[in-house]
C-alpha cells in the first residue's frame, strides 16, 4: 500500500483524488494538509506540516503556491517524494523544485491528463512545420473559481512551442493595453473564466487563408486525478530527480 499525504485535501481536486484513492487497492490517503481541518475526511488533516505525525510515502499537492515552501521543507526533512500539480508557481519556485530534486524525487506537471501531454507533442510538430508563415495564439477556458491566469497548461504549451522554434517568441497576454499590429515574434495567450468549465486549451495556427486549431477539452476532473495517482505509483521508490508526464508516459507504454 502506498500512503499519500494529500496537500489541498479540502479543495476540488483534493476531494476527487481522495474519493478515487479510496476506490483503489494499492493507494490510500493517509493524511491531509489544508488551511483548515475538516471533520468529514476519513483521514487526519493538518493545517501545519510540522504537526503531521503520520508516516507517508508520497505527497500529492493540488493547493496553492503559498503552500510550496512548507511542502519542500517537509519533503526534504522526511525524504518524501513530492508531486506538484499546483499551477501559478513563480519561476523562482520552479527553480527551487529543481534544486530540491537533487535530494528527493520531484514530479512537476501543470497538467496531469494524458490528452494534454499528447497535445503538447502535436503542437510542437505543427509549430516546427508552420514556423515562418503562421501566427500562434493559445486560448484557455476554465471555471469561475480558478485563481491563476493564464493556466499553467497554457504557459507549458507556450514553452513547448518555444522549445521547438528556431527563434524564441515573446508571450503577449491579451491585448487591451496595446495599440499596435501583432508582430511575427509573439505567442498570444488568452484566458476565459466562467461557470464550471473543467479546462479547455486551444492552440490556433493562423496563416494566410487557412487556420489549424488543435484542441483539448477536459470534461471531468477525474482525468487529472488519474494522472496524479499514476504519478504517485511512478514516483514511489524512484531515485532523486526532476520528473514529468513524459517520464511517466514512457515508463508505462
Ligand atoms: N496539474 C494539473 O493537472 C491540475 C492542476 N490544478 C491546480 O491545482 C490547484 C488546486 O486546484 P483546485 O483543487 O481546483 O483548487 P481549490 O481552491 O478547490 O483547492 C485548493 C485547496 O488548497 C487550500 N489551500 C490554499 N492555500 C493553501 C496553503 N497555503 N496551504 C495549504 N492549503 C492551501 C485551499 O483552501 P481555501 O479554499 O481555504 O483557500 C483549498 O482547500 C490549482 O493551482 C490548479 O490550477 C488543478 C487541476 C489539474
Ligand atoms: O485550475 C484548474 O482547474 C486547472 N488547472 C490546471 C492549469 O492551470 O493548467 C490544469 C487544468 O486545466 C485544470
Amino acid at each position: 500500500m502506498i500512503n499519500i499525504l494529500m496537500s489541498g485535501c479540502n479543495g476540488k481536486m483534493g476531494q476527487v483524488i481522495s474519493r478515487m484513492a479510496a476506490e483503489s487497492e494499492d493507494l490510500m490517503i493517509a493524511a491531509g494538509y489544508d488551511k483548515y481541518t475538516k471533520i468529514n475526511n476519513t483521514y487526519p488533516v493538518f493545517d501545519d506540516l510540522e504537526k503531521c505525525d503520520v508516516k507517508v510515502d508520497v505527497i500529492i499537492d493540488f493547493s496553492n503556491p503559498d503552500a510550496l515552501d512548507g511542502l519542500l521543507s517537509y519533503s526534504v526533512k522526511n525524504k518524501t517524494p513530492l508531486i506538484v500539480a499546483t499551477t501559478g508557481l513563480s519561476p523562482n519556485q520552479v527553480n527551487k523544485l529543481r534544486e530540491v530534486s537533487e535530494a528527493i524525487p520531484v514530479f512537476f506537471s501543470a497538467n496531469m491528463s494524458l490528452g494534454v501531454n499528447l497535445l503538447m507533442d502535436l503542437v510542437k510538430k505543427a509549430a516546427k512545420v508552420l514556423e515562418y508563415n503562421f501566427d500562434i495564439e493559445i486560448i484557455e477556458k476554465h471555471h469561475n473559481q480558478k485563481i491563476d491566469a493564464p493556466s499553467g497548461t497554457a504557459l507549458a504549451i507556450a514553452d513547448e512551442i518555444n522549445s521547438a522554434l528556431s527563434e524564441k517568441q515573446e508571450y503577449v497576454y491579451d491585448r487591451h493595453s496595446r495599440r499596435k499590429k501583432r508582430s511575427k515574434k509573439e505567442i498570444g495567450i488568452h484566458a476565459v473564466r466562467g461557470g464550471t468549465i473543467v479546462g479547455e486549451h486551444s492552440v490556433v495556427f493562423a496563416g494566410t487563408d487557412e487556420i489549424i486549431e488543435i484542441n483539448h477539452i477536459a470534461t471531468s476532473k477525474e482525468i487529472f486525478a488519474t494522472g496524479a495517482l499514476s504519478a504517485a505509483r511512478f514516483l514511489y521508490n524512484k531515485k532523486p530527480g526532476f520528473y514529468n508526464m513524459n517520464d511517466l508516459i514512457s515508463e508505462t507504454n
